[in-house]
């Protein structure tokens, strides 16, 4: 795809860089989240960073877990999560937990899990809102700014859980909601807190998110039926794409 063809709203505000390979993306990824968090923490005294789930981040967390890094400083959060207990094989909690946060010694008041155990997503969701409400100490109708949101795309185009003509997409007025995978509920971020974030990266991989990635940067997709279109923050947004995904992009 040729550069001029690319939706010009998106190109001013982002950031693309496509990686040789995925090894290659792994690596420049966690060079930037390490240096964004030293960076920030001279500033301020807490760093809050919200984790992707999905497989694609799985060796990014391996390779924070090897870091040098002030865990006590850094308090992690979920974009979305399976409505699964946090002990299945689908849940992105468990699959961050063993990949890095139970590898190092983070307190565990740092960790901040969805919650899925009420057996009702929506009150889940709510109680999830009102936690990072009091974390942030931000009043309703405000939204809090994550230092860093970590996003991937299915090949759906789906980011967090927010998937392709879903009601999630719709909601305006809650940092937290409940997404729908084919009829399965998820909890996910709202476009409104995605939008708030000091920094977006987007990790994406693989051959197949091509076709999505395309409209994502053509000035005729939808965001009704491509989500992760919509992510606009008012702050950065880096799309770290290695050359399988994004080799139309790098023209
Ligand atoms: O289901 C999900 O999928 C997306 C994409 O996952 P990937 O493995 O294709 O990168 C992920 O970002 C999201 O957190 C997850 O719940």
């Amino acid at each position: 795809m040729l550069k001029s063809s690319l939706d010009e709203n998106i190109l001013g505000m982002t950031q693309i860089q496509v990686l040789s390979d995925k090894p290659t993306l792994i690596a420049h990824t966690l060079n930037l989240i390490v240096d964004k968090i030293h960076t920030t923490l001279q500033q301020q005294e807490k760093f809050t960073l919200a984790l992707a789930g999905g497989g694609t981040p799985k060796p990014l967390y391996e390779a924070l877990a090897q870091q040098s890094l002030p865990l006590e400083k850094i308090h992690i959060f979920w974009g979305d999560e399976r409505y699964v207990s946090a002990a299945h094989p689908d849940s992105n909690q468990r699959m961050a937990r063993e990949a890095w946060l139970d590898q190092v010694d983070f307190p565990s008041s740092n960790i901040h899990p969805m919650p899925t155990g009420s057996n009702d997503p929506s009150v889940d969701a709510q109680t999830h809102d009102q936690e990072l409400r009091d974390f942030f100490g931000v009043e309703a109708g405000e939204f809090p700014t994550f230092d860093i949101i970590l996003l991937g795309m299915g090949d759906d185009g789906h980011t967090a859980s927010l998937f392709p003509k879903t009601e999630a997409l719709t909601v305006s007025d809650r940092l937290i909601t409940v997404g729908n995978k084919d009829g399965q509920p998820r909890l996910t971020f709202t476009y409104p807190l995605l939008n708030h974030a000091r920094c977006i990266i987007f990790l994406v991989a693989g051959e197949n998110k091509r076709p999505a990635l395309a409209q994502i940067f053509s000035p005729d997709g939808d965001e009704t039926l491509y989500p992760a279109k919509a992510v606009q923050p008012q702050g950065e947004l880096i799309w770290l794409l290695d050359e399988a995904a994004g080799a139309e992009l790098n023209g």
